[in-house]
């Protein structure tokens, strides 16, 4: 069993006692993603609330990307195999590359304290399938304190929605606040729910403390074109030398 807490995410894991002005999960300074791995494929966590767009981002992405690098994917669902089903009816990526877990568990539970079976899935990828770029390791569906170990993964997409509302990335939470990239989904869906998208921007910065290293990037990804800003961080995520001109 692997029992990772390796490296804190956001706020480090305490919130702030309450009644403080300032934000409980403000990004704190100095902890940057540790340096692309060159031994072995990129691996990309992608994670948030229920719904949110995970499964629609990682078939935009495998669109984007399937051509260009070396691809694999890792799903995660509670109780079935609903997410890989999708991805490999949907065509996006030969179904051999797409490996489901099925946790039985909280989704947080499988990525965060016990990542064994989703070590074991990443590694059965690359055993049967030779040198890959890149993994993208979905997440089940979860809440806004759901992170990734970096036992399992070497950066990780937060996914929120705008159907919510305009409040979410003020509730800050370690996805928010010290996700390496914050994905706000569903813009499409701003002037249906009254999301004020500025209002939405302003939060998150200020939640990942201004920083340049955790970028937050705006999406609907009723169509692919949506993904193509998360295509191209990703591709700046992989060692130079994997990274197609
Ligand atoms: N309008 C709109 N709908 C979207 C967008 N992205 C995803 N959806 C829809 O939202 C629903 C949920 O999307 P998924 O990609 O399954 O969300 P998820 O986060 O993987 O869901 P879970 O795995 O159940 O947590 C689906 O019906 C998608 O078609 C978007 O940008 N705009």
């Amino acid at each position: 069993m692997h029992l990772e807490h390796d490296r804190p995410l956001g706020g480090g894991g305490a919130p702030a006692a309450s009644g403080g002005a300032g934000p409980r999960w403000q990004s704190p300074p100095g902890t940057p993603a540790g340096p692309a791995p060159t031994d072995r494929a990129l691996r990309v966590g992608v994670g948030g609330p229920v719904g949110s767009g995970k499964t629609a981002l990682v078939a935009a992405l495998c669109r984007a990307l399937a051509g260009r690098i070396r691809l694999g994917v890792v799903t995660n669902d509670i109780y079935t195999t609903e997410d890989a089903d999708f991805l490999r009816s949907a065509g996006v990526l030969d179904p051999g590359r797409i490996r489901a877990v099925e946790t039985g568990c909280c989704p947080h539970t499988a990525i965060r304290d016990d990542i064994t079976a989703n070590l074991d899935a990443v590694e059965d990828l690359e055993s049967d399938l030779g040198r890959l770029d890149l993994i993208l390791v979905e997440s089940g569906g979860d809440n806004l304190t759901a992170t990734f170990s970096y036992g399992l993964v070497d950066r990780q997409i937060f996914v929120i929605d705008v159907a919510g509302g305009d409040k979410v990335p003020r509730k800050g939470g370690p996805g928010v606040a010290g996700s390496d990239l914050l994905v706000v989904n569903k813009t499409d869906l701003a002037p249906l729910v009254g999301a004020d998208l500025a209002v939405m921007a302003r939060d998150a910065a200020a939640m990942r403390g201004g920083r340049a290293d955790r970028p937050v990037l705006f999406t609907s990804l009723r169509s692919d074109a949506g993904a193509s800003d998360v295509a191209d961080w990703v591709l700046a995520q992989l060692p130079s030398p994997a990274r197609p001109q």
